[in-house]
């Protein structure tokens, strides 16, 4: 048995967003880069891995429904017209729900009930292949099963555009295709995720191979994939459902803890190590964000109430391992899902909370979207772009930022679209999106793991130099650049001490502790 899976590498970049108060940008930069770099080693794997595989001439029989007949079809010798009717016995794959929807698949589809075929993947090994070179789950000694979903037949002219598959239940990972050895051009399937992207030609693939072999390509259920147009000949496809727990029958081994992450995470922990070592960095303590690499399925239903949290035995690889790696510092890390609310020439704001804000669909001005984020669902602004105070040069622009420092960006999961209604009642199409991240609190040097050892003096800070360029500006006639700077450095001194004994205040008109514990209300 010949299993030849390859994994391209990836080498994702990221942004390194929002300097902090007191530091210079380029400085935090210099210092966070290990570490992101360090996320770029845990996810230089692509989320798929593709194959052949020769199986015997015998297990690759298809028995069918014709109708109300049984039908025998021995695909390596099967003819042009064997295959004809095969596509004819399967019903238009209906693609989505409506009829628009069918006109994204021009391909038969076969249920499962009206077909069996002699192999199970698991009992190729495939279970094995698979789970080596897919982004893992945390119970790395859980196996995958396969569900068989339903064959398709794509003749001369056919395609599926691309799609996400729709996730059957929480604990799916992915799906894997497996494409029939029938001589067929064109039908490549299409991979993407984030900016990688791989075509895996199956017709080039087997015209190449020997007698009986397979082409296979799993991937896990973020992947936007599609079948593009066949030119000639039929491509016929299996299609299971992956997911983590028992083998299936065929295949019953265990596969051991270590995963192919092991290396990586090992830098990635030692990079952390060594950033919270250092005094310099986030001198007051505070919030590291790491933008998760996979999208998970995530209920928007108003009627189900969905914590957050249960999808933390859910993550993938790399997530799962950013997360694990701060736990073991001893770090508070949690999944958090950042709001960006925004409305034409309102500007943006990011609300970061901790459930999903399912009632926010209704319409509402963006200022009380805010405020529903932030009272209904304990939301905090991390950031604020006014996009107006930029042609209004009586105003500076409002930078609201708070101590999260991103490693690696937002993603965004949910486009909700939203309705926003200006002062004057007019209606604006503005946006809400909904970026899940890992959270992780930082306490100040020496004792990072407790992030009640934190201050938001950083963002009292801020504060100041907006009050205080404000207070300058009215001296417009009289400005020397002298005056400006001894000026400003000399009122900063002193609002730094008011500002020292109101901080208490602004923590709670913006953070709102819990009493009850020592961690921020983020
Ligand atoms: O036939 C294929 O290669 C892909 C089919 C597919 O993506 C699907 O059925 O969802
Ligand atoms: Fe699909």
């Amino acid at each position: 048995m010949d299993a030849r899976f390859l994994a391209r590498s990836s080498r994702p970049c990221f942004n390194l967003q929002r300097p902090q108060a007191g530091m210079s940008g380029s400085n935090l930069k210099t210092l966070i880069q290990p570490l992101a770099a360090a996320v770029t080693e845990l996810s230089n794997k692509p989320p798929w891995c593709t194959g052949t595989l020769q199986v015997s001439p015998e297990d690759l029989n298809i028995f069918y429904l014709r109708g109300n007949e049984a039908r025998m079809l021995r695909i390596p010798e099967a003819t042009e017209n064997q295959l004809d009717e095969l596509a004819e016995a399967c019903r238009p794959e209906t693609f989505g729900s409506n009829d628009e929807a069918v006109l994204d698949c021009k391909a038969g589809k076969m249920d499962v009930k009206n077909f069996s075929i002699n192999f199970t993947p698991g009992g190729l090994g495939l279970s094995q292949a698979i789970k080596s070179n897919l982004p893992g789950d945390k119970a790395d000694e859980r196996n995958i099963s396969f569900e068989l979903c339903k064959l398709n037949v794509y003749g001369k002219g056919s395609f599926f555009k691309t799609h996400w598959d729709t996730p059957r239940d929480d604990d799916m990972v992915g799906s894997l295709v497996i494409v029939l050895p029938t001589p067929h051009e064109g039908g490549a399937l299409l991979l993407r995720h984030d900016n990688e992207e791989m075509i895996f030609d199956s017709g080039q693939e087997l015209k190449e191979a020997p007698a009986g072999t397979i082409a296979c390509a799993a991937f896990s259920s973020d992947v936007d994939h599609e079948v593009q147009q066949v030119k000639s000949g039929h491509r016929v496809s299996l299609t299971y459902n992956l997911y983590f727990g028992d083998s299936d029958s065929g295949s019953r081994n265990r596969f051991p803890t270590t995963t192919t992450l092991a290396p990586a995470m090992e830098i990635f922990s030692k990079s952390l190590k060594r950033l919270l070592d250092n005094p310099k960095f986030l001198p007051k303590g505070g919030l590291l964000g790491f933008g998760l690499k996979h999208q998970y399925p995530i209920s928007s239903n108003a009627d189900t109430e969905m914590d957050l949290q249960d999808l933390i035995p859910y993550l993938k690889g790399e997530d799962s391992a950013i997360l694990d790696a701060c736990k073991a510092q001893g770090l508070e890390a949690s999944l958090k899902i950042v709001y960006e609310l925004a409305m034409g020439y309102k500007g943006k704001y990011h609300v970061m909370c901790d459930e999903l804000a399912s009632r926010l669909e209704h319409e509402e001005p963006l200022e009380d979207a805010v405020r529903t984020l932030r009272d209904d669902y304990g939301g905090t602004v991390i950031w604020q772009n006014n996009v107006a105070n930029k042609w209004d040069k009586r105003r500076k622009e409002t930078r609201w930022d708070t101590d999260v420092t991103w490693i690696t960006p937002m993603k965004n999961v949910t486009p909700v679209k939203h309705l926003y209604i200006d002062e004057g009642s007019h209606i604006e199409m503005g946006y809400a999106y909904g970026y899940l991240s890992i959270i992780v609190e930082v306490g100040a040097p020496g004792r990072r793991d407790d992030p009640s050892v934190r201050s938001y003096f950083k963002f009292s800070f801020s504060m100041i130099i907006l009050l205080s360029s404000r207070l300058l500006r009215r001296r417009d006639a009289n400005d020397t650049k002298m005056w400006k700077k001894k000026t400003k450095m000399k009122k900063m001194k002193g609002m730094e001490m008011k500002m020292k004994n109101k901080r208490k205040e602004i923590v709670v008109l913006e953070y709102s502790p819990s009493p009850s514990s020592n961690v921020s209300n983020m």
